[in-house]
């Protein structure tokens, strides 16, 4: 555990090098790091084996696969998976975003442009508007779209019959997906974070491809500080590449490792600034908590939602934050993280944590969708 860092009271936040987001310029730099087959790509095993079963039984039938839902946490390999199901089947990609569909017009006038057995990935899928949602129904189903011509009690629904295709949705969302569009995929799959191991791997692949030469040691200690998320491991990569050119040989070693994440703010545990400022704040000026989320954004100067959908989610999975009904409380893993003592319990103040874990229903989880591991979820 790393030892305590004071976080100034109000500070700029450098842009972060732990986000599981993506700007264009590294949505660039991604894919020429991209696997373009099932073979090559890292971890995700099972959803890997259940994917080639699928893919392999529509080859041999000479269709177009079953529709596919791909959801879990940015970063994670969904847009990758996507195409290299087109890469597989041979077939050519469209891509587009919930998004960038704002009508159903929008959306009719894609289904329609498409070939037989193209795949469509649509991103986002949980942003689509409503009607374009209904459309993608019947598209989905019945490989059918009705085109309204005309307004009011005159307009009428022109039957437009579609190639057999495939829909490749993408969502981080997935408990936001209305329950009909959910059940008309064939196949979901939920992509789960990456072990260590496997970002280790990863992280030789992506080396090997950038033609960097890295040591054991140094991957392993990229690894441990990625979260998780294979774009955040190539992130550091990157990032330490930078290091080890401007001050070694170009060589990574353990050294330029360290010193490259320590100069990004990345700890031991893959935590930077902010999510320190965050458990800091709870432990030192609210005493663990509980306390409410907006206080405690206000606390480290940053915006509820970023706290809330940037920060919370990794906090809470590694056990350091609990969202509790009365607020977030900081765990005895947070104290320890930032080696402090905790304040002795006072009586029965274990029990209260523990009534106040979660609600089952999942009122206090943005995250309620990142849920149990790997591969189709048969409901
Ligand atoms: N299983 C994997 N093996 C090797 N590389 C991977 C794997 N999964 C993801 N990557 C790499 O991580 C990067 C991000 O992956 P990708 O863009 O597919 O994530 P995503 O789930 O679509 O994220 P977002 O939700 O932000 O769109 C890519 O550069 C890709 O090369
Ligand atoms: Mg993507």
């Amino acid at each position: 555990m790393s030892p305590a860092r004071d976080v100034p009271d109000d500070f700029d936040l450098p842009p972060r090098v732990v986000t599981q987001d993506a700007d264009a310029e590294e949505r660039a730099a991604e894919s020429a790091l991209r696997p373009t087959s099932l073979a090559e790509l890292v971890g995700q095993t099972r959803v890997r084996d259940q994917l080639d079963l699928v893919l392999q039984a529509a080859r041999r039938r000479g269709t177009a696969p079953d529709h596919v839902l791909l959801s879990g946490p940015p970063g994670l390999g969904k847009t990758t998976l996507a195409l290299i199901i087109g890469a597989e089947m041979s077939a050519p990609v469209r891509v587009t975003s919930g998004p960038a569909i704002q009508h159903a017009g929008d959306l009719a006038a894609i289904l329609s442009s498409l070939a037989e057995g193209e795949v469509l990935f649509l991103d986002e899928i949980h942003r689509m508007s409503r009607p374009a949602e209904e459309m993608l129904y019947l598209a989905m189903e019945d490989f059918r779209v009705d085109v309204v011509v005309g307004k009011g009690p005159g307009a009428t629904a022109i039957p437009l019959e579609l190639p057999r295709f495939t829909l490749v949705g993408a969502t981080t969302r997935s408990g936001l997906l209305p329950a009909p569009l959910r059940d008309r995929f064939g196949f979901t799959a939920h992509l789960d974070f990456y072990s260590p191991v496997e970002l280790d791997e990863l992280l030789h692949r992506s080396a090997r491809l950038l033609g960097i030469e890295l040591d054991q040691d140094a991957s392993t200690e990229i690894a441990g500080r990625s979260r998780g998320t294979p774009r955040i491991a190539n992130r550091l990569l990157r990032r330490v590449r930078d290091w080890a050119q401007v001050h070694g040989g170009g060589r990574i070693d353990l050294a330029a490792a360290r010193a490259a994440l320590e100069l990004y703010d990345v700890d031991e545990a893959g935590l930077d600034r902010l999510d320190r400022a965050v458990l800091q704040a709870l432990c030192t000026r609210f005493g663990g908590g509980p306390v409410g989320l907006a206080t405690l954004a206000v606390s480290v100067g940053e915006e509820t939602e970023t706290v809330e959908t940037v920060v919370e989610p990794f906090l809470v999975r590694e056990g350091l934050l609990l969202r509790t009904p009365r607020g977030r409380a900081a765990t005895p893993q947070a104290w320890a993280h930032l080696g402090l003592t905790p304040p002795r319990p006072t009586p029965g103040a274990a029990a209260q944590l523990n009534l106040l874990e979660d609600a089952p229903d999942g009122t206090f989880g943005t995250d309620a969708d990142v849920g149990p591991s790997g591969g189709e979820r048969f409901r």
